[in-house]
């Protein structure tokens, strides 16, 4: 099988290395942090981002841009949404022309609202685009533990070919031509993660986090729609799917941020929660297209010390009542 590269040797990095390596390809892991590429070669581990996790011999690890996009037909962007725009274009010169770029971030860019396809097609344009999002824990896929995602291009027969090509016998990639729709459910549900982890961190109870998670659902729709996405994508796998994963499991960074939040802890040293950087700005999208978000309107004020947890739950509790369909 041909090459892939993978950009980025964070836990979602090595465990899609890891998973294209088992299943036969030939896989570069490309991470600017040498110290972490010496030791996934050494040791066959990524003990900052994936510690226990037995990754496969075949990987090349690698600290040289070049080295690893030589000859990729294939190559995965997995650094964090604020990095993408500053990755993306250091890659622009050991790019050839015509392969395909699969992003695998989920966030928003902070200053600009721009999504991860916006950032790439601006930095390295006239590339063939996929997004992959879904449910999907870095350790679960680097443990070969099965999953299903939903993999999305411009064109419906490109967005067919790349999850032919990114499945595998535990991965199954379901195609989409809805980009927007894809990015847009990986990058809210993250926001909605954080409120669902203030929640069980304050102890509200798991009748407070099913409601707090269906009400969640419907601003990720409301706001999705708003920004593009078709309402049956969000309602899959990288919407739906991943808010239920994400909303219920401590394995979940954002979920866990929020959890520490909610219980009054210092939250400095924890692991990247990507909705801490989205929050923000989706909640100003929210305003700019005046959609009804108040669960993301209210993470990004918590987040930014405006509100604290206490008024921020008394607030959504307190809002006008209203029709459940409105
Ligand atoms: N960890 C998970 O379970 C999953 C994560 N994702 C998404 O994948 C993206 C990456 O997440 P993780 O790998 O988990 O994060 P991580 O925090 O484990 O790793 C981030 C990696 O990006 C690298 N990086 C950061 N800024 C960089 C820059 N300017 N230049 C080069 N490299 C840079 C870091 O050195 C590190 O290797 C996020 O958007 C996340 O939401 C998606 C699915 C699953
Ligand atoms: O996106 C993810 C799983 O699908 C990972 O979620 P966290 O970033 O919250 O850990």
């Amino acid at each position: 099988m041909s090459a892939i590269a993978v950009v980025g040797s964070g836990a979602w990095g090595t465990a899609l290395a890891a998973l294209y390596a088992r299943d036969g390809s030939a896989v570069r892991l490309f991470g600017r942090d040498a110290e972490t590429i010496a030791a996934i070669g050494a040791g066959r581990e990524n003990p900052r981002y994936l510690p226990g996790i037995a990754l496969p011999a075949s990987i090349c690890p690698t600290a040289d841009a070049a080295e690893a996009l030589k000859g990729a037909s294939l190559v995965l962007l997995v650094v964090p949404a604020q990095s993408l725009s500053e990755v993306a274009a250091g890659l622009a010169p050991h790019l050839r022309s015509g392969v395909p770029l699969v992003l695998c971030a989920k966030g928003i860019e902070q200053g600009t609202g721009r999504f991860m396809s916006d950032i790439v097609a601006g930095a390295l344009p006239g590339r063939p685009l996929g997004v992959l999002s879904g449910p999907s824990f870095a350790s679960d896929v680097a443990r070969g533990l099965p999953t299903a995602v939903t993999v999305a291009a411009a064109d419906a027969e490109a967005a067919d070919a790349l999850a032919r090509r990114l499945s595998t016998d535990s991965f199954r990639c379901y195609a989409s031509d809805d980009v927007r729709g894809v990015e847009a459910g990986g990058a809210l549900k993250n926001v909605l993660a954080l409120a669902a982890g203030i929640v069980a961190g304050r102890g509200l109870g798991a009748s407070a986090q099913a409601a707090l998670i269906t009400r969640g659902f419907v601003e990720l729709r409301r706001l999705g729609e708003a920004l593009g996405g078709r309402p049956e994508t969000l309602m899959g796998l990288s919407g739906l799917g991943d808010l239920v994963l994400t909303c219920s499991s401590p394995q979940s960074r954002n979920f866990a941020y929020g959890a520490a939040l909610g219980r009054g802890e210092d939250v400095t040293t924890l692991k990247l929660a990507e909705g801490v950087y989205t929050a923000a700005i989706a909640a100003r999208l929210a305003a700019k297209t005046s959609t009804e978000a108040p669960i993301v309107e209210t993470v990004a004020a918590v987040l930014s010390g405006g509100l604290t947890v206490d008024a921020a739950i008394q607030r959504l509790l307190a809002r006008p009542l209203k029709r459940e369909a409105g």
